[in-house]
């Protein structure tokens, strides 16, 4: 009789992004601290926090923008070296929260840069321009386009990009990261100052770059995005990381509320603010004489209106 020993176990995930105990300071001020986070292949992982929560300061962390003051960032087990080209060589592509698109290049010029890390091409090579070097520029060229026409610019290949409407530049932005062949691309707030229809088709992009095999880290203010898209998201609270899990897990974690909307009472919540605006309907009551309040001293309305959404989506 024979027996089949062997047991089928499930491959780990491959780890495309591993982040270990990632800090930063400046100067007095740590804007990172001691976080860990990793991305699977194949994940859509979200960043979130307040603003100044240290998300930005982290993501130049992991491109070589800035060197970690402590902590280090692996991308497929290899430890990253902090250059941004070595970085964006090794297989890592970003965009920026603020679009840094050559202005006076074209469409199809500013993909093509992003292309350089991918082509062997030298510079005697550039100035001879043998058959290698055409070879190759066609080849760029013909990968470009099919990044712009996948992210639906390929009708705009010849425009300049300062002509581009401000949301088709951040989909450019995002076909010049591609252009590089990263494993893994880190978008960061890729929806700021975007209206609805433009944010839902930003969420559909995204989701065809994680079908292409790309593991994706997304930083964004717009919640709904965030928790439509990610299959994990980790909250950044005064450069610590606070909570990580799947969507439903975040949204209803108290620190989470309490880190976006302020902390709540300590005794008795709710009693102080009934007390006061007790009081403050009392008065109201009294025809009194006494000066009528301006809009800077009735506040209330401000502060009791943020149920849209933690985070700066309303800032627009
Ligand atoms: N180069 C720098 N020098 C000094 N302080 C910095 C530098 N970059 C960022 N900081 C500080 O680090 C903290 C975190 O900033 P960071 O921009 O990373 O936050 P963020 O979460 O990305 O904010 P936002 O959502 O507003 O973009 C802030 O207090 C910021 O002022």
């Amino acid at each position: 009789m024979t027996t089949d020993t062997t047991t089928t176990v499930a491959p780990a995930a491959e780890r495309v992004l591993d982040a270990r105990g990632v800090t930063m300071r400046f100067g007095g001020l740590t804007a990172v601290r001691n976080v860990d986070l990793h991305v699977n292949a194949g994940e859509i992982v979200g960043l979130i926090g307040p603003n100044g929560a240290g998300k930005t300061t982290f993501f130049n962390c992991l491109t070589g923008l800035y060197i970690p003051t402590e902590g280090e960032v692996r991308y497929k087990d290899t430890v990253l070296p902090p250059k941004s080209f070595k970085v964006t060589a090794a297989g890592i592509a970003r965009t920026f929260q603020n679009i840094r698109l050559f202005a006076n290049m074209t469409v199809l010029e500013n993909v093509l840069v992003g292309r350089h890390t991918r082509t062997k091409e030298g510079f005697w090579s550039a100035i001879l321009r043998g058959p290698g070097f055409h070879k190759a520029e066609a080849a760029s060229r013909a990968r470009a386009m099919e990044l712009l026409e996948f992210v639906g610019l390929e009708k705009k290949a010849d425009h300049l990009s300062r002509n581009l409407p401000y949301g088709e530049q951040r989909k450019l932005e995002i076909a010049r990261a591609l252009a590089s062949e990263p494993g893994l691309l880190l978008l960061d707030e890729p929806t700021a100052g975007m209206n609805p229809q433009e944010t839902r088709a930003t969420e559909e992009l995204v989701f065809a770059i994680r079908d292409k095999g790309i593991a994706v880290l997304v930083i964004e203010h717009d919640m709904r995005f965030i928790f439509n898209l990610c299959d994990r998201v980790a909250v950044l609270v005064q450069g610590e990381k606070l909570v990580e899990g799947d969507s439903a897990t975040v949204q209803g974690d108290e620190r989470v509320v309490a880190a976006y909307l302020g902390e709540p009472f300590e005794d008795a919540p709710g009693n102080e603010e009934i007390a006061e605006v007790e009081a403050a309907e009392a008065n109201a009551d009294t025809p009194a004489d006494t000066e009528a309040p301006t809009d800077a001293d009735t506040p209330a309305d401000a502060e009791t209106t943020t149920d849209a959404a933690p985070g700066k989506e309303n800032d627009r």
